[in-house]
């Protein structure tokens, strides 16, 4: 008798999963990528970056596609692997975001009347304001002056965990110039506001919520959703400070904007909030990691940052005369790109890639990481070569850079970020002379922190620095 429930209950979890993982009929025409490995790599918490390299990219390059279907989330989304085929896919109109589950935690924290969720009049609303608010000025004297606190933490050198440095710097350069409110990271790692931020962003990036967001509502989280009231009623009290104490900053310039509403005001603090220093402190930490395994490149730029900006205090014209800083810079956020994927969008119409086509309103997805990756557009995508943004490959190497993404809704602050590493970058290699440990966790390959977002955070990068005299 056990053994006949046990054959039927088998049998039925079986039927359930088949129906599960089954690829709809409309989709069936499309190269698919093998669903075991996929939900190992869920299972295990694997992040997006590796299982990209590990599973994705090998299975295009075998199959010769820019186009395949990935399963995630409990439902099949095609990946776009190729830059040109993405190119030609994000200048298309009547493409949309794709809303994510609304159980998710995240939207009680980042609202959906913002820049980042916004479609149609409100999208086009924020994102001018924002654009117009980001190019304003770029705040190289702010970027140089936490710069220099940076390095009075750091001192005479030793062994440094960085890419503490790196959230807390980059925390506090979008809290200074964009938000118009200092987090004191740099002087207060545990602060309390900090700290809560931290808190809610590790509950929130609960792996099992991410890929089963439906446990939001079967195990809910009482005092996690408390916590991530606090911290909204927080951004709430920066923004009534902001409307005391106006400043030259992207709030400021926000709240003289009679069109926004209290609630599009405070969605927009916290996303530009959350969008504006991970990214940045990812890529910090890559480039710095990759100068310290790669001594010769270091050098070299250390020489060109001398004799382009000797003892100066950065200035903007400085940037235009260093190729190699922005070649270095390039290459480290293809290498281990910051931002993997865009939101999954849908399109009202058909869309033709190569001898493809995707169907209407099926969610499909600009691989970054892959198409960073893809040896169609880079020779030798897992080496790490800063001149391939120099010799005769440039104008190819420059056309498939899409870190920043692509189309109307790629990064407004793209030169702000850029502008914030190459300070950070050339005032270091000025300052202090460093190299990667022996015993680094990252021997093989970056190792990067889960991310809810799938961003590429390294962690325990842990550098040797020496203060040059
Ligand atoms: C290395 C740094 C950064 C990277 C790699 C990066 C990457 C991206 C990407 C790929 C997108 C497009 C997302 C999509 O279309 O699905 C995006 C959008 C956005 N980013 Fe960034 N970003 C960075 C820094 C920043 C900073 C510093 C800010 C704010 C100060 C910021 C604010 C935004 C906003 C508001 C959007 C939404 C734009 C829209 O939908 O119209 N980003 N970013």
């Amino acid at each position: 008798m056990l053994q006949k429930v046990i054959a039927a209950v088998l049998a039925f979890l079986v039927v359930a999963v088949y129906r599960w993982v089954r690829v709809p009929a409309h989709l069936r025409h499309l190269p698919k990528v093998p669903v075991m490995p996929l939900l190992l790599s869920y299972l295990s918490g694997e992040v997006e970056e590796r299982r990209v390299k590990r599973i994705i990219i090998p299975f295009a390059q075998k199959a010769r596609t820019d186009v395949v279907l990935v399963f995630c989330l409990g439902e099949w989304v095609v990946h776009i692997v190729e830059a040109n085929a993405a190119k030609r896919i994000m200048e298309q109109r009547g493409l949309r975001k794709q809303e994510l589950p609304a159980e998710m935690l995240l939207w009680r924290l980042t609202g959906r009347q913002n820049v980042f969720t916004a479609e149609g009049e409100m999208w086009k609303r924020h994102a001018k304001i924002m654009h117009e608010a980001l190019h304003r000025t770029i705040p190289i004297e702010q970027f140089a002056a936490l710069s220099r606190k940076t390095f009075a933490l750091i001192g005479d050198g030793g062994r440094v965990r960085w890419n503490d440095y790196t959230h807390r710097f980059s925390l506090d350069a979008v809290g200074t110039t964009v938000i118009g409110y200092d987090f004191e990271a740099l002087d207060k790692p545990h602060g309390a506001f900090v700290e809560r931020y931290h808190e809610v962003m590790a509950a929130i990036s609960s792996p099992a919520y991410i890929f089963l967001p439906a446990l939001e509502r079967w195990l809910p989280r009482p005092a996690i959703r408390d916590m991530v009231d606090l911290l909204v009623e927080e951004f709430r009290v920066l923004l009534q400070k902001k409307r005391d104490h106006p400043g030259p900053d992207m709030i400021t310039y926000m709240l003289e904007n009679p069109e926004m509403s209290e609630t599009e005001l405070r969605d927009n603090i916290i996303v530009t909030f959350m969008g504006g220093h991970d990214t940045t402190a990812g890529s910090l930490s890559t480039i710095v990691f990759l100068l310290g395994q790669y001594q010769d490149v270091q050098a070299r730029l250390r020489a060109e940052v001398a004799s382009i900006m000797g003892s100066d205090e950065p200035r903007l014209e400085h940037f235009s005369r260093m190729p190699y800083l922005n070649a270095v810079i390039r290459e480290s956020m293809r290498f281990n790109n910051p931002s993997n994927v865009l939101i999954p969008r849908l399109s009202d119409d058909p869309l033709q890639v190569g001898a493809h086509v995707i169907p209407p309103d099926t969610p499909f997805i600009i691989n970054m990481c892959a198409i960073l990756h893809n040896s169609t557009s880079w020779a030798e995508p897992d080496a790490f070569d800063p001149d391939r943004f120099l010799n005769s490959d440039k104008a190819t190497a420059d056309a498939s850079w899409i870190p920043f993404g692509l189309g109307p809704r790629q990064c407004p602050a793209r030169a702000f970020s850029l502008y914030e590493q190459k300070v950070l970058v050339s005032m270091l290699l000025r300052e202090y002379r460093w190299s990667v440990p022996k015993d680094t966790v990252h021997h093989d390959y970056i190792k990067n922190a889960f991310s809810p977002f799938a961003l590429s955070l390294p962690y325990d990068v842990d550098i040797d620095i020496l203060k040059l005299t």
